[in-house]
């Protein structure tokens, strides 16, 4: 099962490995063609009724392959069976067909002396009397209920007696929310792509998953089109970074790296002790000292206050250290805290076991998941069914990080493989959690992860191939904090 919105992402990221969308077209208008023809009688008649998204596009290819190289003539096809009369009706202007792809398909259709005209109007539509009726007029790109020209010719397509085959979903159908859909077309085929879409399985309609080639590699491993779904698009949130005493630097890594994520403003909760030296590392954090060496079960309280009082994304543990008392204070944290929050370094140690009703994002690498029970390997990658079961046990978001990460939520896994080997430096894993802090203030938390894991790599490899530095191995983690904002947004998702 795959919501349109995931089905973009995993498109985008197939165009990223080479296979772009024109190709994934070709096949859904071929599949789509299989089908009109087996459901056409011999030498009959086919309709093809297309929009001007891409949904439309595939409607364009099918016409393709329906009328062979002879146009619309009635002509045998390749395999010799009979084949049938088409028809293609573009609902709208050639000149405002929406992508670069449908219109290319377009114009092959014109060039090739395909029967095709164009409907401007509601007023002047009539749909053909053909045996088949294909419906190529609105695919996942749906938004609000079916205007003109299109809810005409759903209208008459309810009303004739045609076959008709609806193109990845019935025009009007929406997959992205199953419960809205007021008047989708009443489809007796559905060539739906890749995989079932949500609530199509409710139809009264034969629907068929067809393989349009997208590579596996394109859901198993992230790409531009996690960042797509992961990407801010406003410049709001606070992050409330909980960390500091023995160490200082991993918060103010963790909270830079947060702004360069969108954050508004980010916070730093230290100890008094070493609270100049974290805001000396920069200027445009905010630190706010209590009092002491370490974190301990004293400040609880008011850190819950302020998290929940100012909806924080909190990042806790980046340079908290291991002092008995300071895991203590982790645990009651997140026992009484009910927001989002990425976990971190030794404050990962409480989340076993532990009582939440926060949204946790876990960051361990390998030893820290070791540690906290999931398995002992440097391959994570071929450790990822026990990194999901790990993560199913837990009840948490897991991003395991590693040469390649592992991000699971339990029931979805994925892996990052982006990244440079000089990532391995100190101070890259304060880097993810602050990203991910920022994502999570939009995002869902697995979503947030792979977008996290996915930014995290590319800023190295946008470095290190902008130094010339080959593997990065002279990189640091506070030299990508300024690659963060080139890879989120100056980067495509499609
Ligand atoms: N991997 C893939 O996902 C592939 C999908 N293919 C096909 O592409 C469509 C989705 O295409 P897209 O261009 O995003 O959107 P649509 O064609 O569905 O619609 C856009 C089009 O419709 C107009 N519009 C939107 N809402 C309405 C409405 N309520 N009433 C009228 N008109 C509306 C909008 O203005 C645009 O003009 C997917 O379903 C597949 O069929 C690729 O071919 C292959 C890969
Ligand atoms: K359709």
């Amino acid at each position: 099962m795959i919501t349109g919105e995931r089905m973009a992402a995993v498109d985008a990221n197939a165009a990223a490995l080479g296979v772009p969308r024109a190709q994934l077209m070709e096949s859904s208008g071929n599949a789509v063609a299989r089908v009109a023809r087996e459901v056409a009688p011999d030498g009959g008649s086919i309709a093809v009724v297309a929009g001007r998204g891409n949904n439309g596009g595939d409607g364009f290819v099918a016409a393709r392959f329906l009328g062979g190289t002879g146009g619309s003539d009635v002509v045998a096809d390749g395999d010799g069976a009979p084949a049938v009369d088409v028809e293609t009706i573009l609902l709208g202007r050639a000149e405002r067909i929406g992508t670069d792809i449908a219109r290319r398909n377009w114009d092959a259709l014109v060039a090739g002396d395909a029967d095709v005209r164009e409907v401007t109007d509601s007023s002047a539509f009539s749909l053909p009397d053909a045996d088949v009726v294909v419906d190529a007029m609105l695919g996942t790109g749906i938004s609000g209920d079916l205007r003109e020209p299109i809810a005409t010719a759903a209208d008459a397509m309810a009303a004739s007696d045609a076959t008709v085959v609806s193109v990845d979903v019935p025009s009007g159908f929406d997959a992205s929310d199953p419960h809205s859909n007021a008047n989708p077309v009443d489809a007796d085929h559905v060539v739906t792509f890749h995989d079932e879409k949500p609530g199509l399985d409710a139809l009264e309609a034969d629907i068929r998953v067809v393989d349009i080639g997208i590579p596996a590699a394109a859901e198993r491993f992230v790409g531009p089109g996690d960042l797509g779904l992961a990407r801010p698009s406003a410049r709001t949130g606070r992050a409330y970074v909980i960390g500091g005493g023995p160490y200082t630097g991993a918060p103010a890594l963790a909270s830079q790296a947060a702004l360069r994520s969108g954050m508004e403003l980010s916070f730093v909760a230290a100890p008094d002790r070493v609270a100049d030296e974290i805001q000396g590392y920069a200027e445009d954090l905010i630190v706010q000292p209590y009092a002491g060496d370490r974190l301990t079960t004293d400040q609880v309280p008011d850190l819950v206050e302020t998290a929940e009082r100012y909806d924080d994304v909190v990042v806790l543990g980046p340079g908290l250290g291991s002092a008995e008392e300071s895991l203590a204070a982790a645990r009651e944290f997140l026992e009484s805290y009910t927001g989002p929050a990425v976990v971190d370094a030794e404050a990962l140690s409480v989340v076993p076991g532990l009582g939440t009703d926060a949204t946790l994002v876990c960051t361990p690498n390998r030893r820290e998941l070791a540690r906290l029970g999931g398995p002992e390997t440097d391959d994570l990658r071929a450790a990822a069914d026990e990194i999901e079961s790990f993560a199913a046990d837990l009840g948490h978001v897991v991003l395991a990080k590693g040469e390649d990460d592992v991000i699971t939520d339990g029931e979805r896994t994925r892996i990052s493989r982006v990244g440079v080997p000089g990532m391995a430096v100190g101070g890259t894993g304060d880097l993810l959690a602050g990203i991910a802090a920022g994502l999570l203030e939009h995002a869902d938390p697995f979503e947030a992860a792979c977008g996290a894991a996915y930014v995290n790599g590319r800023a190295g490899e946008v470095l290190a191939e902008r130094w010339g530095a080959g593997d990065g191995l002279g990189i640091t983690a506070s030299d990508l904090l300024t690659e963060i904002p080139g890879v989120l947004w100056g980067e495509s998702s499609d």
